[in-house]
Protein backbone atom coordinates (compact mmCIF):
# COMPACT_ATOMS: atom_id res chain seq x y z
CA UNK A 1 0.00 0.00 0.00
CA UNK A 2 1.18 3.26 -0.71
CA UNK A 3 1.64 6.04 2.02
CA UNK A 4 -0.28 8.79 2.19
CA UNK A 5 1.38 11.54 2.40
CA UNK A 6 -0.69 14.28 1.12
CA UNK A 7 0.33 17.70 3.49
CA UNK A 8 -2.77 17.22 6.10
CA UNK A 9 -1.58 13.18 6.45
CA UNK A 10 2.00 13.41 6.35
CA UNK A 11 3.78 11.92 9.68
CA UNK A 12 6.09 14.28 11.57
CA UNK A 13 9.21 15.80 10.14
CA UNK A 14 11.89 13.34 11.26
CA UNK A 15 10.12 10.15 11.46
CA UNK A 16 10.13 7.45 9.43
CA UNK A 17 6.79 7.51 6.84
CA UNK A 18 4.38 4.75 7.95
CA UNK A 19 1.56 3.47 6.49
CA UNK A 20 -1.78 4.50 7.37
CA UNK A 21 -4.12 2.41 9.58
CA UNK A 22 -7.02 4.99 9.66
CA UNK A 23 -8.12 7.20 6.52
CA UNK A 24 -11.29 9.31 7.71
CA UNK A 25 -12.63 10.89 4.53
CA UNK A 26 -15.28 13.74 4.10
CA UNK A 27 -16.62 12.87 7.55
CA UNK A 28 -20.02 15.02 8.36
CA UNK A 29 -22.23 14.16 11.45
CA UNK A 30 -25.27 16.10 12.54
CA UNK A 31 -27.05 15.47 16.17
CA UNK A 32 -30.87 14.92 14.09
CA UNK A 33 -32.27 17.53 16.98
CA UNK A 34 -34.64 20.66 16.69
CA UNK A 35 -32.33 22.69 15.29
CA UNK A 36 -30.18 19.95 14.03
CA UNK A 37 -26.67 20.64 15.57
CA UNK A 38 -23.73 19.94 12.57
CA UNK A 39 -21.20 18.77 15.09
CA UNK A 40 -18.52 17.66 12.15
CA UNK A 41 -17.86 18.88 8.97
CA UNK A 42 -15.73 17.22 6.11
CA UNK A 43 -13.49 16.07 8.26
CA UNK A 44 -10.85 14.25 6.42
CA UNK A 45 -7.21 12.63 8.10
CA UNK A 46 -4.97 10.01 7.70
CA UNK A 47 -3.59 8.03 11.03
CA UNK A 48 -0.63 6.37 10.65
CA UNK A 49 0.92 3.07 12.07
CA UNK A 50 2.30 3.87 15.65
CA UNK A 51 1.49 7.55 15.51
CA UNK A 52 0.08 9.64 18.46
CA UNK A 53 -2.42 12.01 16.58
CA UNK A 54 -3.87 14.60 19.24
CA UNK A 55 -7.34 16.13 18.44
CA UNK A 56 -7.70 19.47 20.26
CA UNK A 57 -10.33 22.17 20.61
CA UNK A 58 -12.42 23.82 23.18
CA UNK A 59 -15.43 21.99 24.93
CA UNK A 60 -18.30 21.56 21.81
CA UNK A 61 -16.21 21.77 19.32
CA UNK A 62 -17.15 18.08 18.18
CA UNK A 63 -14.11 15.85 19.31
CA UNK A 64 -15.98 13.40 21.33
CA UNK A 65 -18.78 13.22 18.42
CA UNK A 66 -15.58 12.51 15.88
CA UNK A 67 -13.80 9.64 18.06
CA UNK A 68 -17.55 8.06 18.87
CA UNK A 69 -19.00 8.14 15.14
CA UNK A 70 -15.28 6.55 14.18
CA UNK A 71 -15.86 3.51 16.09
CA UNK A 72 -19.62 3.41 15.07
CA UNK A 73 -20.53 4.00 19.31
CA UNK A 74 -22.63 6.99 18.47
CA UNK A 75 -26.46 6.93 18.84
CA UNK A 76 -29.15 9.02 17.64
CA UNK A 77 -29.83 11.21 17.40
CA UNK A 78 -26.34 11.48 15.97
CA UNK A 79 -26.39 10.74 12.57
CA UNK A 80 -23.46 9.93 10.09
CA UNK A 81 -24.49 11.90 7.14
CA UNK A 82 -22.40 11.11 4.68
CA UNK A 83 -18.34 10.77 4.55
CA UNK A 84 -15.97 7.41 4.75
CA UNK A 85 -13.72 6.09 7.69
CA UNK A 86 -11.73 2.93 6.21
CA UNK A 87 -9.54 1.07 8.41
CA UNK A 88 -6.34 -0.58 6.65
CA UNK A 89 -5.61 -3.87 8.83
CA UNK A 90 -2.28 -5.47 9.27
CA UNK A 91 -3.29 -7.98 6.60
CA UNK A 92 -3.71 -5.66 4.17
CA UNK A 93 -7.44 -5.83 4.10
CA UNK A 94 -9.53 -2.56 4.06
CA UNK A 95 -12.66 -2.43 6.28
CA UNK A 96 -15.37 0.55 5.49
CA UNK A 97 -16.15 0.81 8.65
CA UNK A 98 -19.61 2.94 8.36
CA UNK A 99 -20.00 -0.58 6.14
CA UNK A 100 -20.04 -3.43 8.82
CA UNK A 101 -23.20 -4.92 10.24
CA UNK A 102 -23.38 -5.17 13.73
CA UNK A 103 -21.66 -9.12 13.88
CA UNK A 104 -18.62 -7.52 11.99
CA UNK A 105 -18.54 -4.34 14.23
CA UNK A 106 -18.59 -6.50 17.40
CA UNK A 107 -15.56 -8.79 16.00
CA UNK A 108 -13.75 -5.75 15.00
CA UNK A 109 -14.40 -3.21 18.29
CA UNK A 110 -11.51 -3.77 20.97
CA UNK A 111 -9.69 -6.52 18.65
CA UNK A 112 -8.99 -3.95 15.99
CA UNK A 113 -9.44 -0.44 17.17
CA UNK A 114 -10.12 -0.08 21.18
CA UNK A 115 -11.19 2.48 23.04
CA UNK A 116 -10.47 4.68 26.87
CA UNK A 117 -13.06 7.35 27.38
CA UNK A 118 -13.64 9.84 29.88
CA UNK A 119 -14.82 8.18 33.58
CA UNK A 120 -14.08 4.59 31.65
CA UNK A 121 -12.92 3.46 35.16
CA UNK A 122 -16.28 4.10 36.39
CA UNK A 123 -17.38 2.02 33.82
CA UNK A 124 -16.54 -1.15 35.15
CA UNK A 125 -18.86 -3.72 37.23
CA UNK A 126 -18.66 -2.97 40.89
CA UNK A 127 -19.99 -6.41 41.67
CA UNK A 128 -17.28 -8.55 39.27
CA UNK A 129 -13.60 -8.71 40.05
CA UNK A 130 -10.71 -7.21 37.74
CA UNK A 131 -10.04 -10.71 36.89
CA UNK A 132 -13.68 -11.81 35.44
CA UNK A 133 -13.87 -8.58 33.45
CA UNK A 134 -10.66 -8.63 31.95
CA UNK A 135 -11.70 -12.80 31.27
CA UNK A 136 -14.70 -12.03 29.90
CA UNK A 137 -13.06 -9.65 26.71
CA UNK A 138 -11.28 -12.71 25.90
CA UNK A 139 -13.77 -15.13 26.33
CA UNK A 140 -15.80 -13.54 23.89
CA UNK A 141 -13.36 -12.52 21.48
CA UNK A 142 -11.03 -15.48 21.42
CA UNK A 143 -13.67 -18.42 22.19
CA UNK A 144 -10.77 -21.15 21.57
CA UNK A 145 -8.24 -19.47 24.17
CA UNK A 146 -7.33 -22.17 27.36
CA UNK A 147 -8.75 -20.63 30.64
CA UNK A 148 -4.49 -20.72 31.45
CA UNK A 149 -3.71 -18.61 28.45
CA UNK A 150 -6.35 -16.76 29.36
CA UNK A 151 -5.04 -15.61 32.69
CA UNK A 152 -1.36 -15.71 32.11
CA UNK A 153 -3.10 -13.05 29.53
CA UNK A 154 -4.72 -10.99 31.77
CA UNK A 155 -1.73 -10.40 34.19
CA UNK A 156 0.27 -10.12 30.85
CA UNK A 157 -1.67 -6.68 30.14
CA UNK A 158 -1.85 -5.59 33.86
CA UNK A 159 1.93 -5.76 34.35
CA UNK A 160 1.90 -3.73 31.02
CA UNK A 161 0.06 -1.14 32.32
CA UNK A 162 1.77 -1.01 35.90
CA UNK A 163 -0.57 -2.88 37.88
CA UNK A 164 0.50 -5.76 39.80
CA UNK A 165 -1.56 -8.95 38.53
CA UNK A 166 -2.46 -9.63 42.35
CA UNK A 167 -4.71 -7.00 42.00
CA UNK A 168 -7.16 -9.26 39.68
CA UNK A 169 -9.05 -10.41 42.47
CA UNK A 170 -10.00 -6.90 43.54
CA UNK A 171 -13.26 -5.43 43.02
CA UNK A 172 -12.89 -1.98 41.46
CA UNK A 173 -14.16 -0.25 44.70
CA UNK A 174 -10.93 -1.45 46.32
CA UNK A 175 -8.84 0.32 43.38
CA UNK A 176 -7.87 3.97 43.34
CA UNK A 177 -8.91 5.86 40.25
CA UNK A 178 -5.44 5.97 39.00
CA UNK A 179 -5.83 2.33 39.27
CA UNK A 180 -9.14 1.67 37.77
CA UNK A 181 -8.29 3.90 34.73
CA UNK A 182 -4.54 1.72 34.08
CA UNK A 183 -7.07 -1.76 34.35
CA UNK A 184 -9.52 0.18 31.16
CA UNK A 185 -6.52 1.02 28.95
CA UNK A 186 -5.42 -2.97 29.89
CA UNK A 187 -8.66 -3.50 28.99
CA UNK A 188 -7.84 -1.95 25.64
CA UNK A 189 -4.76 -3.33 25.39
CA UNK A 190 -5.54 -7.44 25.43
CA UNK A 191 -6.44 -8.16 21.87
CA UNK A 192 -3.78 -6.39 20.51
CA UNK A 193 -5.30 -3.50 18.94
CA UNK A 194 -3.48 -1.76 16.06
CA UNK A 195 -5.67 1.75 16.88
CA UNK A 196 -6.55 3.06 20.08
CA UNK A 197 -9.17 6.02 20.83
CA UNK A 198 -8.27 7.91 24.23
CA UNK A 199 -11.18 10.39 24.84
CA UNK A 200 -9.84 12.68 27.94
CA UNK A 201 -8.82 9.29 29.06
CA UNK A 202 -6.53 10.50 32.46
CA UNK A 203 -8.94 14.52 32.82
CA UNK A 204 -10.48 13.04 36.22
CA UNK A 205 -7.24 11.98 37.64
CA UNK A 206 -4.81 13.97 39.86
CA UNK A 207 -1.56 15.23 37.89
CA UNK A 208 1.04 12.84 39.33
CA UNK A 209 -1.46 10.01 38.54
CA UNK A 210 -2.28 11.01 34.88
CA UNK A 211 1.27 11.68 33.99
CA UNK A 212 2.01 7.77 35.44
CA UNK A 213 -0.22 6.93 32.81
CA UNK A 214 0.71 8.79 29.93
CA UNK A 215 4.39 7.86 30.69
CA UNK A 216 2.85 4.02 30.24
CA UNK A 217 0.86 4.72 27.37
CA UNK A 218 3.80 6.21 25.36
CA UNK A 219 6.18 3.58 26.80
CA UNK A 220 3.75 0.95 25.63
CA UNK A 221 3.30 2.86 21.88
CA UNK A 222 7.03 2.41 21.86
CA UNK A 223 6.65 -1.71 22.56
CA UNK A 224 3.46 -2.29 21.12
CA UNK A 225 3.21 -0.42 18.32
CA UNK A 226 -0.28 0.63 18.02
CA UNK A 227 -1.23 4.02 16.79
CA UNK A 228 -3.77 6.53 19.26
CA UNK A 229 -6.03 9.29 18.40
CA UNK A 230 -5.94 11.57 21.79
CA UNK A 231 -8.38 13.77 22.39
CA UNK A 232 -8.16 16.69 25.34
CA UNK A 233 -8.70 20.02 25.75
CA UNK A 234 -5.46 20.02 27.26
CA UNK A 235 -3.17 21.27 24.34
CA UNK A 236 0.11 21.53 26.56
CA UNK A 237 -0.22 17.50 27.09
CA UNK A 238 -0.97 17.16 23.82
CA UNK A 239 2.36 19.06 22.56
CA UNK A 240 4.28 16.60 24.90
CA UNK A 241 2.72 13.67 24.07
CA UNK A 242 1.38 13.95 20.11
CA UNK A 243 3.27 13.19 16.44
CA UNK A 244 1.02 15.32 14.85
CA UNK A 245 -2.08 17.77 16.06
CA UNK A 246 -5.57 18.41 14.72
CA UNK A 247 -6.77 21.30 15.61
CA UNK A 248 -10.85 21.31 16.12
CA UNK A 249 -12.75 24.32 15.46
CA UNK A 250 -17.15 24.26 15.37
CA UNK A 251 -17.06 20.75 13.69
CA UNK A 252 -14.15 21.51 11.27
CA UNK A 253 -10.26 20.77 11.23
CA UNK A 254 -8.38 24.05 10.82
CA UNK A 255 -4.92 22.93 11.16
CA UNK A 256 -2.82 19.47 11.20
CA UNK A 257 0.21 19.41 11.93
CA UNK A 258 3.35 18.05 13.98
CA UNK A 259 3.12 19.04 17.18
CA UNK A 260 6.44 20.99 16.77
CA UNK A 261 5.24 23.11 14.03
CA UNK A 262 1.90 23.38 16.25
CA UNK A 263 4.02 25.36 18.74
CA UNK A 264 6.46 27.28 16.77
CA UNK A 265 4.57 28.07 13.78
CA UNK A 266 0.66 27.87 14.04
CA UNK A 267 -0.96 29.07 10.96
CA UNK A 268 -4.71 29.13 12.35
CA UNK A 269 -5.67 32.16 13.95
CA UNK A 270 -7.80 29.76 16.13
CA UNK A 271 -4.08 27.66 16.73
CA UNK A 272 -2.99 30.40 17.56
CA UNK A 273 -5.59 31.59 20.11
CA UNK A 274 -5.58 28.29 21.50
CA UNK A 275 -1.69 28.25 22.23
CA UNK A 276 -1.87 31.70 23.88
CA UNK A 277 -4.83 30.57 26.33
CA UNK A 278 -1.74 28.43 28.04
CA UNK A 279 0.71 30.64 29.57
CA UNK A 280 3.09 28.56 31.05
CA UNK A 281 3.60 27.32 27.20
CA UNK A 282 5.01 30.77 26.66
CA UNK A 283 6.28 31.33 30.31
CA UNK A 284 9.25 30.03 32.31
CA UNK A 285 9.25 26.28 30.47
CA UNK A 286 9.70 28.22 27.13
CA UNK A 287 11.21 25.41 24.88
CA UNK A 288 9.28 22.52 23.69
CA UNK A 289 9.15 20.06 25.86
CA UNK A 290 9.49 16.63 23.66
CA UNK A 291 13.34 15.38 22.82
CA UNK A 292 14.04 15.14 19.41
CA UNK A 293 12.36 11.76 17.54
CA UNK A 294 11.55 10.19 21.01
CA UNK A 295 8.18 10.02 22.72
CA UNK A 296 8.51 10.45 25.90
CA UNK A 297 8.74 14.23 27.05
CA UNK A 298 11.06 15.50 29.87
CA UNK A 299 8.46 16.29 32.30
CA UNK A 300 6.51 13.58 32.00
CA UNK A 301 9.82 11.17 32.60
CA UNK A 302 11.05 12.96 35.57
CA UNK A 303 7.88 13.04 37.79
CA UNK A 304 6.19 9.96 37.60
CA UNK A 305 6.04 5.85 38.77
CA UNK A 306 6.33 3.19 36.35
CA UNK A 307 6.48 -0.65 35.86
CA UNK A 308 4.64 -3.38 37.87
CA UNK A 309 3.39 -2.12 40.89
CA UNK A 310 3.37 1.69 40.09
CA UNK A 311 -0.43 2.19 40.36
CA UNK A 312 0.24 0.70 43.79
CA UNK A 313 2.61 3.35 44.53
CA UNK A 314 0.52 6.01 43.43
CA UNK A 315 -2.45 4.53 46.05
CA UNK A 316 0.24 5.37 47.98
CA UNK A 317 1.26 8.59 46.92
CA UNK A 318 -2.35 9.32 46.52
CA UNK A 319 -2.78 8.36 50.44
CA UNK A 320 0.23 10.33 51.24
CA UNK A 321 -1.36 13.67 50.70
CA UNK A 322 -0.40 14.20 47.41
CA UNK A 323 -3.25 15.63 46.17
N1 LIG B 1 -27.27 14.40 21.86
C1 LIG B 1 -27.01 15.58 21.32
N2 LIG B 1 -27.98 16.30 20.71
C2 LIG B 1 -27.73 17.48 20.14
N3 LIG B 1 -26.51 18.06 20.11
C3 LIG B 1 -25.49 17.41 20.70
C4 LIG B 1 -25.67 16.14 21.34
N4 LIG B 1 -24.49 15.75 21.83
C5 LIG B 1 -23.59 16.71 21.53
N5 LIG B 1 -24.20 17.71 20.85
C6 LIG B 1 -23.57 18.93 20.32
O1 LIG B 1 -22.58 18.57 19.37
C7 LIG B 1 -21.48 19.46 19.44
C8 LIG B 1 -20.21 18.67 19.63
O2 LIG B 1 -20.21 18.05 20.91
P1 LIG B 1 -19.03 17.10 21.42
O3 LIG B 1 -19.44 16.51 22.72
O4 LIG B 1 -18.64 16.19 20.33
O5 LIG B 1 -17.84 18.17 21.64
P2 LIG B 1 -16.45 17.98 22.39
O6 LIG B 1 -15.48 18.79 21.63
O7 LIG B 1 -16.16 16.55 22.58
O8 LIG B 1 -16.74 18.65 23.80
P3 LIG B 1 -16.12 18.28 25.24
O9 LIG B 1 -14.66 18.62 25.17
O10 LIG B 1 -16.87 19.18 26.17
O11 LIG B 1 -16.39 16.83 25.49
C9 LIG B 1 -21.78 20.43 20.57
O12 LIG B 1 -22.33 21.60 20.02
C10 LIG B 1 -22.81 19.69 21.41
O13 LIG B 1 -23.66 20.60 22.06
Amino acid sequence: MTPDLSPDTAPAPGTAPQAPVLTVRDLNVVYQSDPPVHAVRDISFTLHRGEILGLAGESGCGKSTLAYAINRLHEWPADVTSGSVTFHDRDGQDLDLLALGREQLRRFRWSKLSMVFQGAMNALNPVTSVRAQLEDVLTTHRPGMSKQDRRARCAEVLELVGVEPRRMNSYPHELSGGMRQRVMIAMALLLDPQVMIMDEPTTALDVLVQRGILREILRLREELGFAVIFITHDLPLLLELSDRIAVMLRGEIVECEAAETIYRQPRHPYARRLLDSFPRLTGERGAFLRDDGQAAPKTVRDTTPTGPGAADREQVRSDGGVR
